[in-house]
């Protein structure tokens, strides 16, 4: 994996640049719509290539590893294959999922034992053998096994927990140089900042990272309901530390206003839940602010979702028949939704791209936060 970095704003720390991998490039910074267990919920690949167009999708280690189970996508020859997508995929660790999926799990130095949330069967991860899995399901980009610190912690705790992800880290590496790659293409491994909301400790964490010289780096334990300036707070110590000359992913993040506070920042890579866990309820993203489809208000207005649309959807289809849909709950009214919403996720990083190449973009942020903080 390369990474080319071809401007950076001059009035913040904002940077456009572009990711080469073996399945193509990514030009950052890049929303990477989450396909958990394989899929993006409710899009086809195809109207995903055609509408939305990422250069890259997110894939999950722990709901892979439960179903369909590692032998399945083996057989396939990895998960890009198995479901028919030629483009990038990056998958997470799954040190997360455990933490806040499955209820009953056990954090030991050694690894992590949980509970599964499918059939209730116990299941053990560790630094080795989640990069095994890894190598398995075949993603572009596979993430470090890290504890996320849950949100509040004491300093104490933060401290041995950030600790504990170093040690993980370390092991993470040393194995995956005796496990070579499977499907014949590269796998880029991006280890994770941690240190929750401790200013000395983020810098610690930063610097460690910063020492392990991967080709691309994270910004964990945020987005894990702490105030957005501690976020950023957070986000600025870990910046002005991680190399400037490699991609920098801030894991689970966030709104449209967090993502473009964070591209600020000097953040390149993002993904998040809510574009397409709030389609689902109705709760659309517009540049003008956000639209609850199921409000009463929307029931007779025939005007497009969205006139400035980005998608095709915005424009064939009226609120009031979208809020039909909802309030029938068809379906179809949660895939256009999720259209929606990913189009417009789409639409506002590559504007902010756009914006930093001409120079603007700080400018524009400042415009675009305003106008986005409304409940229409
Ligand atoms: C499919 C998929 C879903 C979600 C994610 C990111 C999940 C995620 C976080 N989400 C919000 N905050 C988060 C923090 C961390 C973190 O500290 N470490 C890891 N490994 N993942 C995080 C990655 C992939």
């Amino acid at each position: 994996m390369k990474f080319d970095l071809l401007h950076t704003d001059i009035n913040s720390k904002a940077r456009a640049g572009v990711i080469t991998t073996d399945h193509g490039v990514i030009e950052t910074p890049i929303f990477m719509p989450v396909g958990t267990a394989g899929t993006v919920k409710g899009v086809h690949q195809r109207e995903l290539k055609d509408d939305i167009n990422p250069d890259i999708i997110l894939g999950n280690t722990y709901h892979l590893y439960l179903r369909p189970k590692t032998e399945i996508l083996e057989k396939a020859g990895g998960l890009h294959k198995f479901m028919n997508w030629d483009r990038n995929i990056l998958t997470d660790s799954g040190g997360f999922q455990v933490y806040s999926l499955s209820g009953r799990r056990k954090i030991k130095e050694e690894g992590v034992k949980f509970k599964s949330h499918i059939d209730g069967s116990y299941h053990f991860f560790s630094p080795e053998n989640v990069m095994e899995i890894q190598r398995t399901i075949g993603a572009d980009i596979i993430m470090a096994f890290d504890e996320c610190t849950p949100y509040p912690c004491d300093y104490r705790y933060a401290q041995r927990s950030m600790h504990m992800t170093h040690r993980w880290l370390d092991r993470c590496i040393n194995h995956l140089e005796k496990v070579p790659t499977k499907y014949g293409y590269d796998q880029a491994f991006f280890p994770i900042v941690q240190g929750s909301t401790f200013k000395d400790l983020r810098a610690q964490s930063a610097e460690y990272i910063a020492n392990a010289g991967a080709v691309g780096n994270a910004i964990g334990g945020l987005s894990v309901g702490e105030p957005a300036e501690e976020m950023y707070e957070m986000c600025e110590v870990v910046t002005n530390i991680l190399p400037k000359d490699k991609p920098r992913y801030l894991m689970g993040v966030g709104t449209p206003i967090n993502i473009l506070e964070n591209i600020a920042l000097g953040i390149d890579m993002f993904d998040c839940v809510m574009p397409t866990r709030n389609a689902r309820n109705g709760m659309l993203f517009t540049s003008e602010g956000f639209i609850n489809i199921k409000n009463k208000k929307w029931a007779d207005d025939y005007s497009p979702i969205d006139p400035m649309g980005n998608t095709w959807v915005d424009t064939d289809y009226s609120k009031a028949y979208l809020r039909h849909l909802f309030v029938a709950d068809e379906y179809l009214g949660k895939q256009i939704a999720t259209i929606h919403n990913l189009g417009f996720y789409m639409w506002l990083v590559r504007e902010a791209r756009r914006q930093i190449i001409a120079g603007t973009f700080y400018a524009w942020k400042e415009k675009m936060v305003k106008q986005m903080a409304t409940r229409l």
